[in-house]
Parts: structure tokens; sequence; C-alpha cells
């Protein structure tokens, strides 16, 4: 009993340092006026030795070793790898791809913008989010899809996040679109959720649940706070059934995808089956929606090819998003970085997020990878185990 209470004190004081200790990280990052900026603005502002940190301790996990201890090192090391991966990416995310940080279907003639939205509202859609309800956004980036979908069903959500800057944009942004009201965003880790369980009508994650160690854990989680007869619905990142991770080919894709995508362990499909299944949730609906013969490929802005170009008010979009507006920016952070205008390390994000896209691409074009394995999945109103 003693020995129980006593870890379980030791273990919120560890937690409760770790996020006193990132949100002061996050204000020496971006200092007292955090979250008010944007792109590469909020880039060129942030401070120089905190950069070069929150770089090292990203990239200390990504020294090119496979095996299994450097593996373990990673998932360990989940929390604190992926909150340093995003305090150096989000800048340069929200400049390249815009506030709601996920991929989406195109179809012919539709806008880089209306595809978002509709992914988004597709998965609202799925996951039956009715007006008022209470949802929780599992890893909301900052913001974009929970003010969307907030706009598109009038229901109540709170986003859970483990990066402070990303929550001050949050925060900010739910503000400034007076959405506050309806909004709301928290600092925690979705492994070690805080909410009272039963507490939510709905919950739904879009490209987020993929940083977490183990998907049981994180599923785990979700089926405890949701409500009996809830509803789930996730875009997962899987690898597909087609991946051999004993194919060197393969690995190097996948390995890709973790080191530029700050991610600690890509699974296959079936792991994310095999997880939602073991906690208790009843899958309702299981599609990968990038399997398909679309005209307009999900991954078509990394690729660089013109010819998937929708619409003229896409061209900015696609230019900063293709190889050679990649190589741009790159060659101008290199410079900007040299004469001391971006902090340093800066560079070095911008070759890791080029391995990403490298990785993305290929993963796509082979259908060995997708962002966007749809599962809907049900807490069952009586306990099933
Ligand atoms: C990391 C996870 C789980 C999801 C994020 C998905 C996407 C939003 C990103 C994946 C790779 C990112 C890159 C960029 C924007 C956001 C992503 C597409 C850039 C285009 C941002 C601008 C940089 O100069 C190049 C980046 C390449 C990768
Ligand atoms: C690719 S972004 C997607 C964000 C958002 N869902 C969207 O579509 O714009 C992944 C998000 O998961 C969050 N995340 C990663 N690990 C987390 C953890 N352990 N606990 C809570 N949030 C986490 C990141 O901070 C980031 O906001």
């Amino acid at each position: 009993m003693n020995t129980d209470s006593s870890s379980t004190a030791t273990i919120s004081t560890s937690s409760d340092n770790l996020r006193n200790r990132q949100a002061q990280f996050a204000k020496e990052l971006y200092g007292k006026d955090i979250g008010t900026k944007s792109g590469m603005s909020a880039l060129l502002s942030k401070n120089n030795d905190a950069q070069k940190e929150a770089v090292a301790k990203y990239l200390k996990h990504w020294d090119g070793k496979m095996d299994t201890e450097a593996e373990k090192r990673r998932l360990e090391d989940y929390n604190e790898s992926t909150h340093s991966y995003y305090n150096v990416v989000t800048d340069f995310y929200e400049y390249g791809w815009g506030s709601s940080f996920h991929f989406s279907r195109f179809y012919k003639g539709e806008n880089f913008q209306a595809s978002v939205a509709r992914h988004e509202h597709y998965l609202a859609y799925k996951a039956d989010i009715q007006k008022d309800d209470l949802v929780l956004d599992v890893g909301c980036g900052i913001g974009g899809p929970a003010r969307e979908i907030c706009r598109f069903t009038g229901c109540n959500i709170i986003g859970l996040n483990n990066n402070d800057y990303q929550l001050a944009k949050a925060t900010y942004y739910a503000k400034k679109f007076k959405l506050d009201d309806k909004l709301s965003f928290v600092k925690g880790d979705f492994m070690h959720m805080e909410f009272d369980p039963n507490t939510f009508d709905k919950v739904y994650a879009i490209e987020a649940t993929v940083h977490a160690p183990t998907l049981e854990g994180v599923y785990g989680e979700i089926y405890k706070v949701l409500k009996p007869g809830g509803i789930f619905a996730v875009y997962e990142w899987v690898m597909t059934d087609k991946y051999d991770p004993s194919n060197p080919e393969h690995r190097k894709i996948a390995y890709e995808i973790e080191l530029g995508d700050g991610i600690p362990k890509m699974y296959k499909k079936s792991v994310a089956v095999d997880a939602l299944n073991k906690v208790g949730f009843q899958i309702l609906e299981s599609e990968d929606l990038a399997d398909n013969d679309d005209e307009v490929p999900w991954y078509y802005p990394l690729t660089g090819e013109w010819k998937y170009v929708q619409t003229l008010s896409d061209l900015a979009t696609f230019f900063r998003t293709s190889f050679l507006g990649r190589k741009v920016t790159t060659g101008l952070v290199t410079l900007l970085e040299k004469v001391g205008v971006a902090p340093a390390g800066s560079a070095q994000v911008t070759y890791a997020l080029e391995e990403a896209a490298i990785g993305l691409v290929d993963g796509g074009r082979e259908k060995l990878f997708t962002p966007m394995m749809l599962f809907v999945a049900k807490k069952p109103l009586e306990k099933t185990k």
C-alpha cells in the first residue's frame, strides 16, 4: 500500500517537473509574447541558445542507428523527443502548410484549403459529432482542425497537447476568431490523461497518436475518458500490410518517416487494429483512405509535380511545399543562420524535414505507408472486458 502511494507520488512529481520545465523552456525559446507570431516571423525571433538545445534534443535520437537499443531509447524518450520536435518544426509547418497539420485526399478542381477542411468534416461526421457535444481532440496541434470542426458542428472541444508553444498558438487563435467560448486547450501527455473517466461524448485524433510509444497505451487512455456508447474516430499513420521490415528499402522509408516526423516507431496497421480491440473498443469501420486510384494523390504537394496543382490559389502553397521551394527555404534559412539572423540549428531542421518529405512520398507511391487509416470505434455501453 505504502509502496504504491509513494510510487504514485514520485510519478506525479516527476511529471509535474517535466511539465514545468517544458513550459519554462517554451518561454525561453519564444519570449513573453509566445504564440502571437507565425511562420517565418516566429522562427526568426526565437532565442538562439534555446533553439540550439531544442534541435539537439530532437536530433539526438536520430543518428542513423536502427537497432533495437536505439529504438528502445526513442520509445522511452517519446515525450521530450516529440515536444522538442514540435518546438523546432511548428513554424515551418505553419509557413509551408497552414494551421492544420495533416494530409488529405484531393478531388479534381478542389483547392488545398477546401480539401483539408473536407477531411476534417469527414472525421467529424464519422465520429457522429453533434451540436454541444463535449469532444476531445487528442494531439490538437495549433487548433486548426478544432476550429473547423467547432464551426462545422457547433460542438465544444478540448484540445490536448504536450507542446506549450502549440497550445499558446491554439489559445491565441481561438480568441482571435472568437471561438474561445467553445474551444479550450490543455497541456497533457496523451499516454497519461488527467481527465475523469467517462468525460467525453466523442473523441477524435488526427495524425497525432502515431507519436505514442505504444498504440495500446494511447487508445487505452482514450477508451478511459470516453463515455460508454461514445465514438472515437482517428486518422492513423501506419505502415500497410505491404510493408516488410526485413526489406532494407522498406525499412529505409520507414526510418526517413520516423526521423523527419519525430516518430519513435512506425507500426503496421495490424498493430493498430489489435490495440483498439485489446483496450475494449468495438471497431465500426476501418478504411485506408489512401488506398484508391485518386487522380491527385494525397502526397502531391510534396512531389513538386506541377501537373497536380488544382487552382491558381494553390500556387504559393505548392511552391513552398515542392522540392524546389524546399530547396529555396533551406538555402535561405542556411544563409540567415550563417549571418546570425535565424537561430542556430534551423538549417538542420530543414534537412530533417527534407527526409520527411522524401520518405512520405516514397512510402505513398509504393503504398507502404498511409497517413489516413480511418478507424471509427465505439466504447460499448456494457463493459466487455
Ligand atoms: C508528423 C505528423 C504525424 C504529421 C504531419 C503531416 C504534415 C502536415 C507534415 C509532414 C511533413 C511536413 C513538411 C512540411 C509541412 C508539414 C508536413 C507536410 C514542409 C512542406 C514545411 C515547409 C518546409 O520548408 C518543408 C517541409 C517538408 C515537410
Ligand atoms: C502532426 S501534429 C497533428 C496536429 C493536429 N491534430 C492537426 O491535425 O493539426 C501531431 C500533434 O500531436 C501532439 N502530440 C505528440 N505527442 C503527444 C503526447 N504525448 N501528448 C499529447 N500530444 C502529443 C503534437 O504536439 C502535435 O500537436
